[in-house]
């Protein structure tokens, strides 16, 4: 989009389409690309919050004067967030405006010169005070640890607009519809789910604290630093967030197998096939090797029950499912449901590593049978696996 796009009174969209990037933060897939949304705030003054990935600014600055004119200055810059999907650009807008105020919080200030060598005009605000631009108000909520240490909100009282950052945006790119009422949101709520459940689900504690900070606030409009706009049901966005960190799950199970030449993952379908019989509808099947561990990630933070099955490799679980384990620990999920099934050929290692990673990696409750076979599953170990599909099952029932 070349253009600005008006968001509410006075406010603009001036953010960009990023298709370049392939892996968001080098790791995450990006099939339909990502976001950066700045926003433009025209009072007698103006602000804009955020800036954008350094590569993009020129287009940012496109629409900035389209909307202002050529000469028209910027007169603040709003910094919510450091990293540098958002702040990449500030040294060169500095020299584009140089009588640009930079806003921000205390955390904040260290960083611009550690990152940028930017130590110039910067104005420091405190949690809860306002700046007004004639026209509009805008208010600082201070959000630490949602996604990083200096992360913060920005409020518009005039419009009742919360500028986000970080909180409850997603992946994919703003083609034609900006807002919630203008594009398939199934698909971006599945994206919004993948980027707080592998970037922001770790500070789900501080997600709390941010939600509880807000909840006398009017908002009528969420506008985030990645992914559309919720204008017509701004609630719906910050409910599911709540439910999220607070490790609230639906009643389906994910399955994750690793396996090499088919055994292990013959288990996992046997385990799946009763869960299907039992009655749970929500059944994912993920292959650890191929399937990227972003979206199964995803998945897992959404559903209540886990199984992990895994072939062994050089005495430990098969490499994409210990990089699955590795991120998972790292996540601190709580309240799942979790089974676990090995499969080994001459060390049988596995099932303790397994075993240490269900117990140690979060207050997750391991289900029985542990499934442990030898190079290829027999009757008695298919028994086995849909026994543990069976004791899921009825597992998931009871809570729904
Ligand atoms: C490169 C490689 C390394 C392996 N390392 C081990 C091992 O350390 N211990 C073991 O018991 N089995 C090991 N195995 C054997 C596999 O665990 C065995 O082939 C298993 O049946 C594979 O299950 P799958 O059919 O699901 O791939 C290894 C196999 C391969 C190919």
């Amino acid at each position: 989009m070349n253009n600005a796009v008006e968001v509410a009174k006075g406010i603009y969209w001036v953010g960009v389409n990023d298709k370049e990037t392939d892996l968001f933060e080098a790791l995450w897939p990006l099939p339909r690309g990502v976001a950066y949304n700045s926003y433009l705030v025209t009072g007698e003054k103006v602000a804009l919050i955020d800036t954008v990935k350094a590569f993009f600014l020129t287009d940012l600055v496109s629409k900035v004067k389209r909307l202002l004119g050529e000469d028209k200055p910027i007169d603040y810059l709003v910094v919510n967030h450091m990293e540098p999907d958002h702040s990449g650009s500030i040294k060169i807008l500095k020299t584009l405006y140089p009588g640009l105020k930079i806003i921000c919080n205390g955390q904040t200030v260290k960083m611009l010169e550690n990152f940028y060598s930017v130590t110039d005009d910067v104005v420091q605000i405190k949690d809860g005070e306002e700046i007004d631009l004639g026209g509009h108000v805008l208010k600082f909520f201070l959000t630490p640890m949602v996604h990083w240490p200096e992360t913060m909100m920005t409020y518009d009282k005039t419009t009742k607009t919360l500028f986000s950052c970080d909180a409850f945006g997603g992946f994919g790119c703003l083609e034609g519809g900006i807002f919630d009422d203008e594009v398939d949101m199934s698909y971006y709520e599945g994206e919004i789910l993948r980027y707080f459940s592998n970037i922001v689900g770790r500070y789900s504690d501080q997600v709390q604290t941010a939600i509880a900070k807000l909840g006398d606030v009017d908002i009528k409009i969420v506008a985030p630093s990645h992914g559309p706009i919720h204008r017509s049901k701004p609630e719906h966005i910050i409910r599911l967030y709540d439910r999220w960190s607070r490790h609230e799950t639906e009643c389906g199970a994910v399955i994750v197998y690793g396996s090499m030449y088919g055994n292990t993952a013959k288990l996992a379908n046997a385990a799946a096939r009763e869960l299907a019989r039992e009655e749970i509808n929500h059944i994912i099947v993920h292959d650890a090797a191929r399937d990227h561990v972003s979206f199964i990630i995803r998945d897992i933070w959404r559903y209540r029950g886990l199984i992990l099955a895994s072939c062994t490799y050089n005495t430990m679980p098969f490499p994409p499912m210990a990089d699955l384990m590795a991120h998972l620990e790292n996540k601190k999920m709580k309240n799942r449901l979790i089974g676990i099934m090995g499969n080994y050929t001459w060390s049988p290692g596995i099932m303790k590593r397994l075993k240490d990673f269900a117990q140690t990696s979060g207050k997750w409750e391991l289900l029985s049978p542990e499934v442990v076979i030898q190079s290829s599953p027999k009757d008695e170990d298919y028994t086995k696996a849909a026994e543990l599909g069976k004791n899921m099952a009825q597992r998931l029932k009871a809570c729904q």
